[in-house]
């Protein structure tokens, strides 16, 4: 497993001048015909190091956290040879899946998985993780969540007190602070990304460092005026130390009436590691209510939220699948067509919103998203390459630093397109 990675601008170099395409040194395309898909066989990329050391890693953590038998450790063993040395494989006809997935990868199986793109080669990595351990099996290990563990232990660690203990000050300040402050704690809330830290490093979230490259915070609130007796959609990201300031922002949502109803959109079933499920929204739920003081008192509204309907979960396939937003089924198109705003978290959300892409980093955030049913906001830390809607100041400033910004998890944005 890796280190530290280099400073994205020896990476970035690199994978501008290996392809000679547009972004070979000079500035990013801003149009989707010369925008190239972000790919993993860029030399010393990010994505390139997703594949060749998160995964791996990720491998041995989930077999040391189970005591999974032999036909596990041998597909997990086959697993780790294909994503270092092999080509793609379909999933067997007998897994479920099979015809989707041979749908989605009729172009790219036989090809070496750093030759696919990588939103579809992670999001496929996952689906084949999960099917060597037996999670889509007629077997023991069925339904076995192989990231439980990860998840559990964080939420249930003492860095997750200290934030629950911290609500009860905030209970005193102005609503309208208040409203600012759960918001870009939700922001800060993404860094707690397990996958992330496989390789960059336990950075826990709200670090001193946690700058904002883009914040249009005020214009989401400005869309969310008290009484307007509007539907939100919060699409979740990652269980625990996310999910839990999510949840806050929800209830003061709901318990200021900027919302009269609030859908939050979860995976159905395990994926990038710590991406949250039903069940670990019923987990942190519980953990709010459970704790004393203010943070009690809002696990008590949210639980009671979720029983007439106010807070309602879903879980639909396509939240699992290696496609960007723009290929949405009609059905979830419906379901965001439906709210007034719909709040993605998180930075894989970012990349299927705008498009996974190596776009010109001024591209307006409301072109790449002017397809989407409704306002539409994201919040998310960055930690890989795709960005749009920075100001050239604000570009100018963060290369001139030097620093990996685009990939450390330092820095996050808050964007808005409204209706
Ligand atoms: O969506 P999240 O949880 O904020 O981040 C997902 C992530 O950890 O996985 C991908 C690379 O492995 C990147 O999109 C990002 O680094």
């Amino acid at each position: 497993m890796s280190g530290k990675r280099k400073a994205h601008s020896v990476a970035e170099k690199t994978a501008r001048s290996s392809d000679g395409g547009p972004d070979s040194g000079g500035p990013r395309p801003a149009s989707e015909r010369d925008a190239r898909v972000v790919l993993s066989n860029e030399p010393g990329s990010f994505a390139r190091s997703v594949l060749a050391e998160r995964h791996p890693a990720l491998i041995q953590q989930v077999r040391d956290a189970f005591p999974y038998g032999p036909r596990q450790h041998e597909a997990l063993d086959a697993l780790l040879e294909q994503n270092d040395n092999g080509v793609i494989e379909p999933l067997a006809p007998s897994e479920p899946g099979h015809e989707q997935w041979s749908v989605w990868g009729r172009e790219l199986f036989g090809r070496s998985w750093f030759d696919a793109p990588f939103l579809w080669a992670e999001s496929y990595f996952y689906r084949r993780l999960l099917g060597a351990v037996g999670y889509f099996g007629t077997g023991p290990w069925r339904g076995v969540d192989p990231f439980a563990p990860f998840k559990r232990a964080e939420l249930r660690g003492t860095a997750v007190d200290e934030e629950l203990r911290a609500l009860d000050a905030l209970a005193d300040v102005p609503a309208d602070e208040r409203a600012t402050a759960l918001l870009h704690a939700a922001v800060r809330g993404n860094r707690a990304d397990l996958g992330f830290r496989v390789t960059e490093g336990d950075a826990a979230p709200g670090a001193p460092s946690e700058d904002l490259v883009a914040d249009d915070s005020a214009r989401l609130q400005r869309l969310l005026p008290a009484g307007a007796g509007v539907t939100v959609a919060v699409v979740a990201d990652n269980a625990g130390r996310e999910l839990i300031p999510d949840l806050i922002l929800i209830d003061h949502l709901l318990l200021h009436r900027h919302a009269e109803r609030i859908v939050l959109h979860v995976k159905p079933h395990p994926y990038y590691v710590s991406d949250a499920m039903t069940a670990d929204v019923v987990d942190c739920l519980r953990r709010l209510a459970d704790a004393p003081g203010e943070a009690g008192r809002i696990g008590s509204r949210l639980w009671d939220a979720m029983a007439t309907g106010r807070l309602e979960v879903l879980a639909h396939p396509f939240f699992c699948a290696p496609l960007p937003y723009e290929e949405m089924p009609g059905g979830l198109r419906a379901e965001f067509a439906a709210a007034t705003l719909t709040i993605l978290k998180g930075d894989l959300n970012y990349r299927r919103l705008v498009g996974d892409r190596m776009w010109a980093e001024t591209t307006p955030f409301a072109d790449r998203t002017a397809y989407f049913p409704g306002a539409v906001a994201a919040l998310r830390t960055l930690k890989s390459d795709v960005v749009v809607g920075l100001e050239q100041k604000t570009l100018d400033a963060l290369e001139r630093s030097g620093a990996a910004w685009r990939t450390s998890g330092t820095h996050a944005l808050i964007q808005v397109r409204g209706r």
